[in-house]
């Protein structure tokens, strides 16, 4: 059964991290609960946080495994020992195999006995199994959970959530989905994507339907193009088993950058309402046209395949462009480029919205470069517009220059909160606004699958590029055919943070 949206915090809570002894758990989930603890958002008297998984540890031992995870926030430094000693002693060990019942049945019987010792008058209890598992064994996991670990209590609820890859292609993502959709409501399930969590993604619905500004410039009238853009600066070193099982397509552009397509190009929503946010960006991606094999580029960095647990003769893409085409009155004519690459000069992920040459020019402003509105995801949050200004002086020069809102200065005292512990927060709550729902997940498929078996079949090959590079220069070359002007010779001085 399912339950309303938005239902009641209360209760005691025990929140049951599967794969506790894995990379996901120690590096994001239980950091994510201990800043959530240390704000109050979760607190000692009603909340217990159980570890699941299969090796054979201690309490002490996953605790002391944590503690290095644990690091301070901005302005937290001081009580930093103290917040950790109070968030240790919450979490409890229980080890056991993904598939059998006897791990499930003495989960539960932990569980059970913190819940009792809480609500021994019966009040209602609240489970949150939070999935940090690879995917095969989602199944087993849920089948055990519902079998032996579902809420009992009156006015309570049971949720999970599951991380990405839900699946590797439209067929398996869509059997994953009806075997957990077997199990559990939709209204239970929250299927994460840690790139709704982040501050600056959350603040395009904000920026779009919050600004007049924005209102009659957004669409084919005023933009020419669109870049969504992930850099890293690092390779998949330690990761590379799982990585060539999926590549960069699955790994980054499927779910994180169509999310933010999502939000870039989606209608006004009727409500803040997260079903009438979602029924938007379903309908956007619908309108996405099948991706044409002369639009994308894909590439694999030197040196990938030295990995010991990568075939030799790997395809597997850790870079792409590509261009999506948005087949609505909105966006007709407009491309989206979407740009990911492991191990590349530098470390980024920005939306950048590129503006068409102003008619009629009487500036010759075509060698100065666009209007361009950038959303810098990471690092160094920053919004900012680049546009012409007269050049200060005597002359009458034009130059390139920015309205710009870095976060760093304009909220100095504001330490931004970490994706997993907003997102985290949002499932206690009860809020899916900012998680992907099946039939989203869906037609997100549905757009990539086809490229995705070419690549699988070795009939699209990935191209070389250099470790550090930009990725292969036809990706540029893409960027420029569909219709992106590079601005040559913008030079941004940094502002700096003086006291006023
Ligand atoms: N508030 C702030 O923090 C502000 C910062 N700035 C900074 O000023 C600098 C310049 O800003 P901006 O112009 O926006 O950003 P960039 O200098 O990063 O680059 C502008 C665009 O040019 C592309 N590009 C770079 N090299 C090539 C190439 N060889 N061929 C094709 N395309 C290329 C980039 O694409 P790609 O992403 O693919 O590399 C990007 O889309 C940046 O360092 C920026 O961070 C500016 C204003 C405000
Ligand atoms: O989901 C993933 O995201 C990370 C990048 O996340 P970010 O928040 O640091 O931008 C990426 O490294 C990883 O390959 C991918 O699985």
């Amino acid at each position: 059964m399912g339950e309303p949206a938005l239902s009641e915090e209360i209760g005691c809570l025990s929140i049951i991290v599967l794969g506790a002894s894995g990379d996901l758990a120690k590096k994001k989930t239980f950091p994510a609960l201990f800043h959530l603890h240390r704000q109050r958002f979760i607190e000692s008297h009603d909340v217990h946080i159980f570890g699941y998984a299969r090796s054979k540890m201690s309490d002490d031992d996953l605790r002391n495994r944590l503690r290095g995870y644990l690091t301070p926030c901005k302005g937290c430094e001081e009580t930093h020992e103290e917040d950790v000693s109070k968030f240790l002693p919450l979490i409890k060990y229980v080890s056991g195999p993904y598939d059998a019942d006897e791990g499930f049945l003495s989960l539960d019987e932990e569980i059970s006995a913190y819940e009792m010792s809480k609500n021994d008058k019966g009040g209602p209890s609240r489970r949150l199994f939070y999935l940090a598992l690879p995917p095969s064994v989602y199944p087993p996991v849920c089948k055990m959970i519902k079998k032996f670990c579902m809420n009992k209590s009156k006015g309570g609820w049971t949720r999970v959530v599951v991380e990405k890859p839900f699946g590797k292609d439209l067929n398996s993502s869509e059997a994953l989905s009806t075997q957990i959709g077997e199990l559990f409501d939709e209204s239970q399930i929250y299927r994460i994507d840690h790139y709704l969590g982040k501050e600056l993604v959350q603040n395009l619905l904000v920026l779009r339907f919050a600004n007049r500004l924005f209102m009659p410039l957004w669409n084919h009238d005023n933009i020419s193009n669109v870049q969504i853009v992930f850099k890293e600066d690092f390779g998949t070193e330690g990761r590379g088993g799982y990585f060539n099982e999926y590549g960069i397509i699955r790994d980054i552009l499927q779910n994180h950058l169509l999310q933010v397509l999502c939000l870039v190009a989606m209608e006004k929503p009727v409500s803040l309402k997260p079903e009438h946010i979602r029924d938007e960006k379903v309908k956007v991606l619908q309108s996405v046209l099948p991706i044409k094999d002369d639009e994308v580029v894909i590439g694999q960095y030197e040196g990938y395949t030295d990995d010991p647990t990568v075939p030799k003769d790997s395809n597997t893409p850790t870079f792409a462009t590509m261009v999506l085409r948005i087949h609505n009155e909105r966006w007709e004519g407009v491309p989206f480029i979407l740009k990911a690459g492991k191990s590349m000069k530098s470390r980024k992920a920005e939306i950048r919205v590129q503006f068409k040459d102003v008619p009629g020019d009487i500036f010759n402003l075509k060698s100065k470069g666009r209007n361009e509105f950038v959303i810098r995801l990471q690092p160094s949050e920053a919004i900012y517009m680049k546009l012409i200004v007269k050049e200060p002086g005597l002359e009458m020069k034009t130059a390139q220059s920015e309205l710009d809102l870095s976060y760093r200065q304009r909220y100095q005292e504001v330490a931004i909160p970490e994706a997993y512990e907003r997102l985290i927060l949002d499932t206690i709550r009860g809020d899916q606004q900012h998680f992907v729902r099946r039939d989203e997940l869906k037609v997100a498929w549905e757009i990539f699958t086809p490229l995705l078996h070419k690549i699988d079949n070795n009939e699209v090959q990935s191209l070389p590029y250099k470790r550090g590079s930009r990725g292969p220069e036809q990706a540029d070359k893409l960027a420029e055919k569909v219709g992106y002007v590079q601005t040559h010779g913008y030079v941004w001085i940094p502002p700096t943070v003086s006291a006023v």
